[in-house]
């Protein structure tokens, strides 16, 4: 299979981390035998520095041209004086407005080897495997007015809208992905106090009618977060406005083990895709080679199986994770006192690397004897 994918690591251990999951990319088309045209662009605060904005003509014409977008991360301090409309997160909400990307999955999947690494006890995260389908290019980050009001600039607005058919896209990809999973959906708002949120809830009711297998409930946000620490099992599916589920991500993230963990997709109906670990550019440990490969490294088995459709590959990529983890290799932050060996970013990456190519050799040496 050939396709082209724009790279965009953007800032702070945005590069670090790319790094890693291109050499992972490149392991498994050569394993598969695809070619994977990678052409790199600039987001965030690399394309303030470069071009003075930072989403810039030349990264949309790239990604137009490409099949799938991987990024790393924006923001950090240098770029945080600037004006809204200059900040390396505009770049990011541009992007996801510009493709049309409204859906967000976010899957959270607790590894056997990493149970000790969270915070929770072993037996609450233990076998813990749900997704948060956040919608992406609507809600509080979107609405207007935004900025400041008043004479003195002394009144501060953002503004949460979200339009009918807006909610009903995004409610029907939970339903949709529920249905092919546990059957189990949970929606996600604020109703009580929200009226969009109220209509949230009536679209949520009304397109449930279609998925009769699939088992609906409400849960407000301040409860969601709760349940999300206490018994965390007890979800599948959980669809949510998008600030919720930015918040409930980061805060799921915790059942991994750690932020580094978590990869996502970012979806419109076709195959196109952006795919970005949950994560933020981690100024307070960028350039020094700690930070976690792993979310970047499961973003590109996503892009495998959503975008291009090779769910084989994907897997490969997972289960070379899982080996490395299960070898005992961490990354600073999922190193608990006397368990494992730590490893740096470049490390972590070429490991995930190596069980890659071992795995290749065994299926090898297996399909010559079968
Ligand atoms: N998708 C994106 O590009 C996002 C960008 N941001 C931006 O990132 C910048 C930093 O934001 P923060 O609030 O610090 O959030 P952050 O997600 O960058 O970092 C939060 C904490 O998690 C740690 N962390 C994050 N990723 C890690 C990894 N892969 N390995 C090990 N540790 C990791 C960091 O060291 C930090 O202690 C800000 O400019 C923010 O706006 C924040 C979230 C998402
Ligand atoms: C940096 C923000 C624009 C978004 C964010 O935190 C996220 O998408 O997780
Ligand atoms: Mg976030």
């Amino acid at each position: 299979m050939k396709k082209k994918i724009a790279v965009l690591p953007g800032d702070g251990i945005g590069q670090e981390i790319m790094d890693g999951a291109l050499e992972v990319l490149k392991a498994v088309g050569d394993w598969f035998g695809h070619d994977f045209e990678v052409e790199k662009g600039y987001i965030g605060g690399a394309a303030v520095d470069r071009f003075g904005t930072p989403l810039p003509p030349e990264t949309v014409k790239l990604c137009r041209e490409s099949d799938a977008v991987l990024l790393g991360a924006v923001g950090g301090p240098k770029w945080e004086h600037l004006p809204k409309e200059q900040r390396p997160e505009k770049g990011l909400l541009a992007i996801r407005k510009e493709f049309n990307l409204f859906a967000n999955l976010r899957p959270v999947k607790a590894f056997e080897s990493l149970l000790n690494a969270s915070p929770l006890k072993k037996e609450m995260v233990e076998d813990v495997d749900l997704v948060i389908v956040r919608e992406l290019t609507g809600g509080l980050y979107f609405g207007q007015p935004s900025g400041r009001q008043g004479k003195h600039d002394e009144v501060a607005v953002d503004t949460l809208v979200y339009e009918r058919s807006e909610i009903e896209r995004i409610v029907r990809k939970g339903f949709e992905l529920a249905k092919k999973r546990k059957k189990k959906l949970t929606s996600v708002d604020k109703a009580n106090v929200l009226e969009t949120s109220r209509m949230w809830r009536e679209v949520v009711n009304e397109v449930a009618v279609e998925y009769p297998e699939v088992e609906v409930e409400h849960m407000l946000v301040d409860v969601a977060a709760m349940k999300l620490m206490y018994q965390p099992k007890q979800f599948d599916v959980l669809v949510t406005e998008n600030m919720f589920g930015d918040i409930l991500s980061d805060e799921a993230s915790m059942i991994t083990g750690s932020l580094g963990m978590l990869p996502s997709a970012s979806l419109r109906e076709d195959s196109f895709g952006l795919y970005e670990p949950v994560h933020g550019s981690a100024p307070d440990i960028a350039g020094k080679g700690k930070a976690n490969p792993l979310a970047m490294i499961l973003s590109v088995a996503m892009m495998l199986r959503h975008s291009f459709g090779l769910k084989e590959e994907a897997e490969m990529i997972e289960l070379a994770v899982q080996e490395v983890l299960n070898a005992g290799y961490r990354t600073g932050d999922l190193w608990t006192m006397g368990r494992g060996t730590v490893v740096g970013t470049g490390a972590m990456s070429q490991l995930v690397v190596e069980r890659l190519e071992a795995d290749h050799a065994l299926s090898s040496i297996l399909a010559a004897y079968l």
